[in-house]
């Protein structure tokens, strides 16, 4: 275990337990974030083992696409691929009935096509990640085209949101998606009704996706340490 710090060894872990979960001729969804990068790492080293063999990837993101070559995943896009038989993405929050926040990696709207196309969308969350609520923690990224921003703004407003534009961490001036768009992180403590939220927030002109995904996830694994010990459970 070495001297690994407990939550990159959190996800570490719950990253090789869904890497696991991998079949020999799989098209396989590869999501965003520190977290499923692990995953990503760990169906390369059992690829390159020989474990498993005739696996695809569909990248969620650009990061995504880089790791994957990097791993030595073969690559695919929704064009070729006829299925997609297992996502793995990360969390952001996660309430009891397995609905998420996405987005804090800016890849929500690709990440809701492919996790949803996904015959068995399994989520890699630290156990940080569990929410009663959500909202409780995170703040709603929501991807809105550069144009609308100020109308997008005071309708989240509206809405009761506290919407801010994301702004980049090595780089002045906002974050721009892979798409080439903007996000705003709506602050919205306890969010009563996701799906109907989701539903809301997408209507508005402008917006192209926000990061609640309701009803979309099978499966999620917790990384946890205890005593000093790595563990993942399912939820
Ligand atoms: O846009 C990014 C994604 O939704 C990520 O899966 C999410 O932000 C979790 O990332 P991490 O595993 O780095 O906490």
């Amino acid at each position: 275990m070495g001297d690994m710090d407990p939550v990159k060894l959190m996800k570490q872990e719950v990253g090789r337990a869904a890497a696991a979960q991998v079949k020999s001729g799989s098209i396989v969804g590869l999501g965003t974030g520190s977290t499923t990068a692990f995953a990503i790492q760990f169906i390369g080293e059992r690829i390159a083992a020989g474990e498993i063999t005739d696996v695809v990837g569909i990248p969620t993101s650009f990061q995504a696409s880089v790791l994957a070559k990097k791993h030595g995943i073969p690559l695919t896009t929704l064009d070729e691929a006829p299925r997609i038989d297992i996502a793995i993405d990360g969390a952001d929050e996660v309430d009891p009935q397995q609905n998420l926040i996405k987005g804090g990696g800016a890849a929500h709207t690709r990440e809701k096509v492919v996790d949803g196309l996904a015959a068995r969308f399994v989520v890699v969350v630290d156990s940080s990640k569990l929410v009663d609520k959500l909202g409780s923690t995170f703040a709603l990224p929501v991807e809105v085209l550069p144009m609308a921003v100020a109308p997008v703004t005071r309708a989240l407003e509206a809405l009761g949101g506290a919407p801010e534009l994301r702004m980049g961490v090595n780089k002045d001036g906002p974050v721009i998606t892979d798409q080439g768009n903007m996000v705003l992180d709506v602050t919205m403590p306890g969010i009563d009704n996701p799906a109907e939220l989701e539903k809301t927030i997408n209507n508005i002109p402008g917006v192209l996706e926000n990061g609640l995904f309701v009803g979309v996830a099978d499966e999620v694994l917790i990384g946890e340490v205890i005593d000093g010990k790595a563990s993942v459970r399912t939820m």
